[in-house]
């Protein structure tokens, strides 16, 4: 009689024990061969996007960023506040598809913990690189080397969000309408392309070139919230792997 409980399933926490991984239809659109920028909707489901929030509420702090010298620090350039992911069930599955989608060559250990963002009102991350610039400092092996490719996915956004892309000025804009679903189609041509915080969606790119050195077109900006706000989340694959005290238990 016990498959009658599971009419209710609807409702069980994510994290409960019965819990099983499954992995949306997300389809996959190519933006850019070079820089490889790839659109995925549908990507978090919205029990996903929901249990991330709930795992994460009240950590968010000001977000660091790496300055030249390599120190970290609190910089204007971003403005947003951030926070680590604690590992569980439900973000493993998240970080099992974004293996599975850079192929079966990619080992577990080569992903950095997931790093929420959050951005309120005129909040914004001025242009960078997830790569890093001073490999010396942040890219070393024992770090992992560098990030070679990034996921920015859309968590949340407030009903009323104004603003919040994701701009990428040496992208050039895709030109089919059917775009305008994900992409800010009102951006003047020169500026690239900027994708809109679609919820549930994601932007993945590959930072690298083929000899390891960082793709200066892969520059990006958070543009600023206008109103409203918004959630996203970071998932970077280095091109080692990161030691557990880095990447903390693997559960
Ligand atoms: O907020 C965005 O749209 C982009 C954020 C970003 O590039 C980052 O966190 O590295
Ligand atoms: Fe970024």
């Amino acid at each position: 009689h016990s498959h009658h409980h599971r009419e209710g399933d609807a409702q069980k926490p994510m994290t409960s024990d019965d819990y099983v991984c499954q992995h949306p239809a997300y389809q996959s659109h190519i933006v850019s061969k070079s820089p490889l920028v790839i659109y995925l909707s549908n990507f978090l489901t919205e029990e996903e996007q929901k249990h991330l929030q709930e795992i994460t509420e009240n950590t968010f702090t000001h977000s660091a960023v790496a300055d030249a010298s390599g120190a970290e620090g609190l910089r204007q350039t971003r403005t947003s506040q951030s926070t680590n992911v604690p590992r569980d069930a439900v973000v493993r599955c998240i970080e099992e598809r974004a293996l599975l989608f850079q192929g079966f060559d990619v080992p577990r250990a080569h992903l950095e913990p997931v790093q929420l963002v959050r951005y309120g009102a005129g909040e914004r991350y001025h242009f960078h690189t997830d790569w890093y610039t001073n490999a010396a400092a942040h890219a070393t092996a024992a770090l992992g080397g560098n990030r070679l490719s990034s996921f920015f996915a859309y968590v949340a956004a407030s009903e009323d969000v104004t603003g919040g892309g994701t701009n990428f000025p040496a992208v050039p804009a895709p030109r089919d309408e059917r775009w305008c679903a994900f992409v800010d189609c009102d951006e003047p041509w020169e500026n690239g392309v900027t994708f809109r915080p679609v919820v549930g969606n994601a932007v993945f790119w590959q930072n690298l070139l083929e000899d390891g050195t960082g793709d200066q077109r892969t520059l990006h900006a958070g543009l600023p919230v206008t109103s409203g706000s918004k959630i996203g989340m970071n998932i970077w694959t280095r091109q080692g792997p990161l030691s557990e005290d880095v990447r903390g238990p693997d559960v």
